[in-house]
């Protein structure tokens, strides 16, 4: 069988600037993948691609045996952007359901599936708020439950926990890597956050629109002779290997 996400000597250019050169990567289902890599290396520009907002240049990326874009697929990814697209006059719960609605669920679904992803991101008390007034974290918090809500098999989320205090992280962690065990989801991630990189089951080093290493965290700190992710991201990102 195919990986659940697979990337085929993907290429993207935005003007004369080559976002993504010949990427190549695969995801399997049940595991954690965290893209990591310096700001402005492309993470967000493949996930897109995997969720279908970005088109490559040249290659194909596929999502379960699918070739993307596919509004088929939509049912099956769930998606948090690094900016959120709430309705600020709409309450929190407006929003959930509004999204709920989009998608293939029951009335009585719906109701489950809200109060979980409301519960995983500890916004239950606040369901009854208009989104303008939510801090930037509640805002984020929201976004997640909403990736969340259609209890999509591929998991990929741009950013999930900036803005997120670290208690609430934990507990995000903790659910995302029970969805990985037990529910056997592929989860995607980018992230700045090191430690959250050490969580992941394979990271791929993104750089300058390249995969300059993948593998295991310990399989990368090996490779690049560190102690720390931080170090290999330094090391990588900075240019000196
Ligand atoms: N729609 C677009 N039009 C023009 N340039 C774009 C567009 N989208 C992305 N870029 C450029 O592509 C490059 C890669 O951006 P991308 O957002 O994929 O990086 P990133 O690795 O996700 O960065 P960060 O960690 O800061 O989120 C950047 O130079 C960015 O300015």
């Amino acid at each position: 069988m195919e990986a659940t996400v697979k990337v085929q000597q993907v290429s993207k250019s935005f003007g004369s600037k080559t976002v993504l050169n010949k990427v190549d990567l695969q995801m399997e289902k049940g595991q954690i993948y965290g893209l990591i890599g310096p700001s402005g290396a492309g993470k967000t520009t493949l996930v897109k691609m995997m969720v279908g907002m970005e088109l490559p240049d040249e290659g194909e990326v596929r999502v379960l045996e699918t070739s993307m874009p596919s509004l088929s697929m939509l049912q099956q990814i769930g998606y948090m952007a690094q900016s959120d697209a709430l309705y600020g006059e709409l309450t929190a719960e407006e929003n959930l359901r509004f999204f709920a609605s989009m998608f293939k669920m029951t009335r009585a679904e719906q109701k489950q599936r809200i109060a979980y992803a409301a519960d995983l991101v500890g916004l239950t008390d606040e369901l009854g708020s208009k989104v303008a007034v939510y801090s930037g974290g509640m805002k984020r918090r929201l976004s997640l439950a909403i990736a969340l809500l259609h209890d999509p098999s591929v998991l990929i989320l741009d950013e999930p926990t900036v803005g997120i205090d670290p208690e609430l992280r934990q507990s995000i962690w903790k659910e995302l890597v029970r969805l990985k065990t037990s529910e056997h989801k592929t989860i995607i991630v980018t992230t700045h956050v090191m430690d959250e990189a050490d969580k992941c089951d394979q990271l791929a080093m993104v750089r300058e629109g390249t995969i300059l290493a993948n593998g295991t965290p310990e399989q990368l700190k090996q490779q690049y002779d560190v102690a720390n992710l931080e170090e290999v991201f330094l090391r990588a990102g900075g240019g000196t290997v």
